[in-house]
Order: structure tokens, then sequence, then C-alpha cells
């Protein structure tokens, strides 16, 4: 009976533990899914921190493709906008260009049916501008507005949306009535806001802000030329080309004649005639006879070039416009008071005009030289400060040289601090984290480090430049602070600078060993060598306090990092192999942290305290139970003996008895 419920106790038992054993298996793998979930989401956030091209829901690429272009909309920094905005400008370049010159009928006669398909292609393209630009972003309450809706709301109450509409208006009709009405088209130059636009964008993405600037001002100026050109040659017209000539305000071929080239250039004398009629004196006293005798002489030894009417009328519309306008030539005086009334509005028009330019250009120079004028500023400074201070030639030299570098490489002309106080911090971090991650990567200590523990590092990086020669670390000194090479080359040279043990290139670190507080490290927290620079060298410095800041919320990275610092040192033999003992007590910790810590050993103690206290007093109670137990057994022994004895008593007495006799 007693043994089958020991089998059944039993077999409960086996079936409990393979359930517990379930349980925790499963619980097991739950809390291992959840870390890897965990740490994918992680990933995926750290990676949108640094890479700015992954700020778009990855839902998105799972739209289908109908879905896309029905809600499809675009942010005004894109590239496909920067593009059609580019194609627009186009658009409303030829208008400023074509409607001007459409007043010259030459170009009308010739040209009215290319310009006619002209007008279609660039007005189609100005109807798809209205349309793509009702799914521009917006921002509204700092928040990206992309809902379809709304984007067209906002676009039908823009004022953009009705310059865009009227500039559509369909006025080429008029030009069917009368071709030289181009005028009827100004309507389209209400687009030009989108050149304003473009401008603006192109000033954000480009390298060269002021050969842009200077594009910008040479097309005002050709606009504006152009456009007093055409209007000039519309004046003449009204006053009747005919009438012109050489002498006369309006526009006349007689300015305008074909230059002729002469055809014997192999002889410089050119011998007009055998008998040279030149030299008869009688025939010259009469002009037109002069000139007929002229034109004889030279009418088989040259040829005159010959231009179209258009371009002589536009030409010298062109130079007409442009000497009115920057009022540097003397023209002919007007001779009508219509012209003087224009010649003068010309005049004011260039004077207001060409001042706002030529002060934009002044800016422009002023701008490109402040720089360059700030450095000699410090470069004479400090000349004439060294000089002052009786400063060793030699160092005076150097520091000179170093200045010189700095300007060259360009470290001068920006402001890194400058940069850093306008923009808010996490931009400034994002940027940092571009311009420096890759260098970062590079560094085999850091190779297996969390993203967002090198992006602390990032934000207390320090650019340093050593100029030839200088020491960025001596042995025995007190390491305070790491580095990576940004660019040129250190040494590690022995004590003296003679020798050369190894040459540390790009992307490497050193002076990590003396600060790592790594165990065993025989040096402690003192270099292990000289360091030099071979040339200029652009270091970036971490400081220790930084490092163990930053390493203080990454344990992981934190041991990682020791383990590669005790690799290096037992490669060097600086490893003291009998005191690698990991020790979580970090001298240079703030005393909360080392309370913190203490706290933690107490607790630690305590809880160990706790339990084998219950240990000790499980450990009794089973002992106490094993001996009540024993004691039980042995009182059923002693009683068995006890009955056994009187049961046999009697006759082991008489045998006993029987065996003495
Ligand atoms: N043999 C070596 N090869 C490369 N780097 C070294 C060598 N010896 C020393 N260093 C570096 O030089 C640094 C000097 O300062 P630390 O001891 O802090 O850290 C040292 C290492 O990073």
């Amino acid at each position: 009976m007693a043994i089958r419920e020991t089998l059944k106790q039993v077999k409960a038992a086996s079936k409990l533990r393979k359930l517990t054993g379930g349980i925790l298996l499963a619980r097991k793998w739950l809390l291992h899914e959840k870390q890897r979930h965990d740490h994918q989401a992680d990933e995926l956030n750290t990676k949108r921190v640094f890479d700015i091209n992954l700020r778009e829901p990855p839902e998105k690429g799972k739209r289908s493709w109908i879905r896309r272009i029905v809600f499809w909309s675009f942010d005004e920094t894109s590239t496909f906008f920067y593009y059609w905005s580019m194609i627009i400008f186009l658009g409303c370049f030829y208008n400023l260009a074509t409607i001007a010159v459409m007043t010259f009928e030459v170009l009308l006669e010739n040209h009215f049916r290319n310009w006619m398909i002209g007008n279609f292609v660039f007005d189609s393209l100005y109807f798809v501008d209205l349309l793509i630009l009702t799914r521009k972003e917006f921002i509204k309450d700092g928040i990206r507005e992309r809902r379809i809706f709304a984007l067209l709301v906002f676009r039908l109450k823009s004022p953009q949306f009705y310059l865009d509409t009227l500039s559509l208006l369909p006025t080429d009709l008029f030009l069917f009535h009368s071709q030289m009405l181009s005028i009827v088209r100004v309507n389209r130059l209400l687009k030009v806001y989108r050149v304003l636009e473009f401008y603006t964008l192109t000033e954000i993405r480009t390298n060269l802000p002021n050969l842009f600037h200077l594009f910008k001002l040479v097309f005002l100026c050709l606009v504006i030329f152009h456009w007093n050109a055409s209007l000039y040659y519309f004046l003449s017209t009204i006053f009747g080309l005919e009438t012109g000539h050489i002498e006369s305000w309006i526009f006349s071929y007689d300015k305008v004649p074909d230059p002729i080239f002469v055809t014997c250039e192999n002889d410089y004398r050119c011998p007009p005639n055998e008998h040279h009629p030149l030299s008869d004196y009688e025939e010259w006293t009469n002009f037109s006879m002069q000139c007929e005798r002229t034109m004889e002489i030279w009418s088989n030894r040259s040829f005159p070039m010959k231009f179209s009417n258009f371009s002589k009328q536009y030409s010298l519309s062109f130079y007409w416009s442009a000497l009115t306008l920057v009022t540097l030539g003397e023209q002919p005086s007007p001779e009508h008071s219509f012209q003087n009334t224009f010649e003068i509005l010309d005049t004011f028009l260039g004077l207001v005009i060409f001042a706002v330019i030529l002060g934009d250009i002044g800016n422009m120079v002023q701008t490109m030289n402040l720089k360059k004028s700030e450095f000699e500023e410090v470069l004479d400074g400090t000349r004439s400060y060294m000089h002052r201070h009786k400063v060793h030639p030699a160092l005076q030299n150097k520091i000179v040289r170093y200045l010189q570098y700095c300007w060259s490489e360009g470290q001068m002309s920006v402001d890194e601090q400058e940069i850093a106080d306008f923009l808010p911090n996490r931009l400034y971090g994002h940027m940092s984290v571009h311009i420096h991650m890759e260098t970062l990567r590079r560094v085999p200590l850091f190779a297996d480090c969390d993203p967002t523990l090198l992006y602390e590092f990032i934000l207390r990086l320090e650019l340093q430049v050593y100029s030839p020669g200088d020491y960025i670390c001596r042995k025995g000194e007190v390491g305070k602070e790491m580095y990576i090479v940004k660019s040129g080359f250190v040494e590690v040279v022995n004590e003296d600078g003679t020798k050369v043990f190894v040459r540390l290139g790009e992307g490497t670190v050193f002076g990590e060993l003396s600060i790592l507080n790594i165990p065993g490290n025989k040096n402690g927290d003192r270099r292990t060598a000289n360091v030099r620079s071979a040339g200029y060298t652009n270091l970036y410095a971490l400081k220790k306090e930084d490092l163990w800041e930053a390493l203080r919320d990454y344990p992981d990275a934190k041991v990682s990092l020791l383990e590669k610092g005790k690799q290096i040192l037992a490669k060097d033999n600086l490893l003291d192999e009998s005191n690698v003992e990991q020790d979580n007590w970090d001298p240079d910790a703030p005393i909360e942290e080392k309370l913190a810590l203490i706290k933690d050993e107490v607790e630690a103690f305590t809880k160990q305290l706790k339990e084998a206290e219950v240990m000790i007093q499980k450990s009794m109670i089973s002992q106490k139970q094993r001996v009540g137990g024993l004691e039980r057994l042995f009182a059923e022994a002693f009683e068995e003996l006890l009955i056994n004895k009187k049961k046999f008593g009697e006759s082991f007495d008489a045998s006993a008895e029987d065996s003495d006799e």
C-alpha cells in the first residue's frame, strides 16, 4: 500500500517537473523573442537616428502603385521638386525672352508657327505645375502635413494658386486676331515667383554660392536689357523705320552696315589697278564720283558679310538698350518728346537698377574677401605680438606656418563653434555624426560598438591640430585623453625620438591604454609610449571623463573595450596576468555613482545573507526531521528488541543455565 502511494507521488512529482520544465522553456523562449524584438526595434531606431534617408515609415514601400500615385506628395526640399522647378524656370525664361522678342516683325513673320508650338509646350508645363503644386507638403504647427485633401485646400487658398491660374488664361487667342500682339502673353510672367523659388532651392544646394549669385545678377541684367531693347525697337517701328537715318534716335539700318572684307590679303599694298587711278587728282574733286570710283576699285577685291535683318535689328537695339541703361554711351539725341520721356525713364531705371546690382556685387566681393581679411588680421596681429614679446624666431616661424596651414586647409574659413551655437543640439549632433561616423567606424577598438554609444562619443570629440614634430603624449605621463587620427600620421617613438617603432595613419586610435583603467595594466594610468606628430595632423581627442561617462550607460561595450585593451597590452607584454580580475570600481566616478555601487554591493550581500539564513533554516529543519526519523526508527527498533527479548527471554535464560551447567 505504502509502495503504491510512493509510486503515485513519484509519478506526480515527475509530471510536475516536466510541466515546470516546459513552463521554464516557454518563458526562456518568450524572453529570447522579446529581446530579439527589442534589439531589432533598437537597431531600427538607431539607424533612423543616423540615417536621415530612413525617415519614412517602412510600411510605405508595401503600398500598391495606385495608392502611391493617389496619395503621392512631396517635400519642397526633395530632388524631384528641385528638378521640376528647374523646368518651370526654363518655361519662365522662355516667356521672358519670347514675349519681348516677338515685337520684331521679321521674327514673327518667319517663326510664328514655332512660337505657337513653344507656347503650347510651355503652357502645358505650366498646367502640370498647377496640378503638381497641389501635392506640395507644408508644415503646420510644426508638423508636416501630408494628407491629400489638406494639401489641396491649402493650395487653393494660397495666392500663388491665383497667380498660376491667371498665368494660364488663354490670352493667345488674341494672337489669331493680330500676330503683333505678343504682349497679350504677359500674364505668363505672373509665374515668375517660381523663378525666385528655384533660386532659393539652388542656393540651398549649390556649393558655389558666389558663382550662383553672379549668375543671378547677369541673368537679371540680360532680361532687363532684352526688354528694353525690344521696347526701343517697338518705338522705332511706331515712329517709322523708313524715316530713320544714321543720325536719328530711332533704329536705322544705316547704323548697322554689313562689314566688308578685302580679298587680296596676300598683298599688303593691295594695288587697286594697274594704272593706279587714285593718283588722278582731277577725278577726286567730286564726292559722288569719289564714291563711285572707290566702289569700282574695290568691287572685285572685297566681299560684304551679310547679316540678317533680325540680327541687325536686335544687335543694335540691344546695344542701344545696354548703353542707355548703364548711362555710358553717347546716343543720338531724342527728336520727339515721347522719345525724350522714354530716354529719361530708361536712365532713371538704369540708375536705380544698377545702384542695386553694383551694391550687390560689392557685398558679394566683400563677403568673399571677409574671411581672407580676417585671417590676414590674425596673422599680422600674431606676428607683431610675437615680435613685441621677442618670441624665438624658430617658434615664430612655426606658428606662422601653422596659421598658413590652417588657412590652406579651410579650417579658418568656418567657425565650428558658430555653427554649433546656431544649430539646435540634436541637429548639430546629426551633422557631427555624418561627418565623424565614418572615421569612428574604421577604428577597430570601436568596431563592435553600439551606434548610439558612438553617437555619445562623437558629441564629445574635440578636433586638435598638431604641427610637425609636436609630441602628443610622452611615456610615463598620466593619460587624460585618447586620440583618433583624422588625417595625417603620428609616430610611436623611443625616449629620444631617434627610433620610430610604428607609424599610425588615418582612422587609428592611440592613447587609449592609459585611460581605460585596464585591470592588470603594468603601467596603470601612465602613458606606455611617446607619440609624435609626423606632419600636420588632425586628431579627434576624447577626454577620459567623457569616455567613462559614455561607457557607464553601456556596460557591455565597456567590457568589450577592456577586453580589446587587454589583448593589446598582452601583445606588448604589458599585462600582469595575475591581476586581471574585473573591478567595477571607477575611482573617477561621481560620488552618487560610487554610493549607488556601494548600495548595490550591500544589497547583494544582504540578499546573500538572507539566502544563506533560509538555507541554514531549511537544512536545520531537514536535519531535525532526519534526527526525528532516526529517533523514531531507533525507538521502534528498541521496542522490537524489548518484545523479542520478552518473547525469547525465558527460553534464552533456560538454555543459558543449561549451558552453564
Ligand atoms: N607598439 C605600439 N603600436 C601601436 N600603438 C602603440 C604601441 N605602443 C604604444 N602605442 C600607443 O601609444 C599610446 C601611448 O599612450 P597610452 O599608453 O595611453 O596608449 C598607447 C597606445 O595607444
